[in-house]
């Protein structure tokens, strides 16, 4: 009882973020420091979310992180420099106000779980971070910012970072060599654009082979499209998106979005040896979404991928029955469209003409469905995990 008394906490829900313009690239890998900017819509905690509770108390002899039950190696520089970053910060709080209690020198016990697959493209690294960099700023009381805190997180893993925005979060690459400037930054909040919505084809649920980590300093090492893709490509980009979202141009987006994915897998192609992180299924996902356009008459959908074959699929709510519609038609069987949004979706009775191959393709190879759409930021809750 008398150790339970001295355990201080806060919990916090964060959310997965899908890119529309790829961070691909580190300049600096120890700082992790991206060699280009990018953008990213943030995903509703309704759906998928991590949840964290960060505590402390004189009575940890160490710093531990368990994850969905098991003991995480928090060795590793990435975690052990997000935990330092966070100290400091308290420090300076503890000596601002000397009666606050010295949290800074406890043990900090971090238990988290996803409520999604670990490592298989879904991005459980970018709320993972996000969510134990928040959970710890709420334990310590820290006045930072978002993007003050988004620095700290970036350097658990890149993506991570945007997940302390809600709606269209961008990171600028920056150019400090201490990476200061390197943070995430609000391009709208979800309010801005509410009817964003995204469908997820989950085509594996398996750990990926080639980690993002890895296979992006590869194709630094190797790839000769990257350089142009970094210098010019995502720049203009970039600028193109921001506008884009803050004009609420879905066709602009889907196209940018598309073409960005497109760009980025056709960079992984070209790393020596090369990375396929799409399959069979992800190019009938792609197959199946042209058809849906074309049928439609206009761009309705766009796709785009990260290191995985997972297709993640934006379009607006006023055309969820053409977009979701046609792949509950297709798809219906899988698990995910029982859920209450699944539920509301009406199966299209027409889906494109000539599509058998692609038809099959997704059949066979998606395992499951995500209906979710654009979401709010980290949220802070009552409900602890330890
Ligand atoms: N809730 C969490 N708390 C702390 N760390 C986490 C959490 N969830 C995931 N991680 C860390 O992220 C790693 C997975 O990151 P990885 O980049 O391999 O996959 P991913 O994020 O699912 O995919 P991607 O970033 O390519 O979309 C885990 O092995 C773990 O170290
Ligand atoms: C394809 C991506 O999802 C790559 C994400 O890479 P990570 O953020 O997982 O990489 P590290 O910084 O090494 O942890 C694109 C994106 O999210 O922008």
């Amino acid at each position: 009882m008398a150790e339970q008394q001295d355990i201080h906490r806060a919990s916090t829900f964060a959310p997965v973020n899908i890119a529309v313009i790829k961070y691909w690239g580190k300049r600096d890998t120890k700082l992790n420091l991206p060699t280009n900017s990018s953008l990213s819509v943030t995903l509703s905690q309704d759906d998928l979310r991590t949840h964290t509770t960060a505590s402390c108390s004189l009575s940890f002899t160490k710093d531990t992180l368990t994850l969905n039950g098991e003991d995480q190696d928090i060795s590793g520089a990435r975690t052990q420099a997000c935990f330092k970053e966070l100290r400091k910060l308290r420090r300076s709080v503890e000596a601002e106000d000397t009666s606050a209690a010295k949290l800074s020198a406890m043990g900090l016990r971090i238990v988290s779980e996803n409520n999604f697959p670990t490592a298989a493209g879904l991005a459980s690294s970018a709320a993972g971070f996000a969510a134990l960099v928040r959970s710890i700023a709420n334990l310590y009381a820290l006045p930072s910012t978002p993007t003050e805190l988004s620095r700290i997180a970036r350097q658990g893993s890149g993506s991570a970072c945007r997940s302390l925005f809600g709606g269209y979060a961008g990171w600028h690459q920056g150019s400090q060599n201490d990476g200061s400037d390197s943070v995430a930054y609000e391009v709208a909040p979800a309010s801005h654009w509410p009817d964003m919505r995204a469908l997820i084809l989950v085509a594996s649920a398996e750990k990926k082979g080639v980690s993002s980590t890895a296979g992006m300093q590869q194709t630094v090492a190797t790839s000769a499209l990257f350089q142009r893709r970094v210098e010019v490509i995502v720049p203009e980009r970039m600028a193109a998106m921001e506008k884009a979202v803050k004009e609420k141009d879905f066709a602009a987006f889907a196209q940018l979005t598309t073409r960005d994915s497109n760009s980025f897998h056709a960079c992984c192609a070209d790393t020596d040896p090369p990375i396929f992180y799409m399959n069979d299924t992800s190019r009938a996902a792609v197959r199946m979404c042209e058809a849906i356009n074309a049928q439609a008459g206009s761009t309705i959908c766009a796709y785009t991928f990260d290191a995985g074959p997972n297709a993640v699929i934006y379009y607006l709510a006023a055309n969820e029955a053409t977009v979701a519609g046609t792949f509950k038609a297709l798809l219906g069987t899988k698990t995910g469209w029982e859920s209450e949004k699944g539920k509301a979706v009406e199966a299209a009775q027409e889906v494109p003409q000539g599509m058998e191959v692609a038809a099959e393709l997704l059949d066979k190879g998606v395992s499951r469905i995500i209906l979710t759409g654009v979401g709010d930021g980290p949220r802070r809750t009552d409900e602890h995990l330890c």
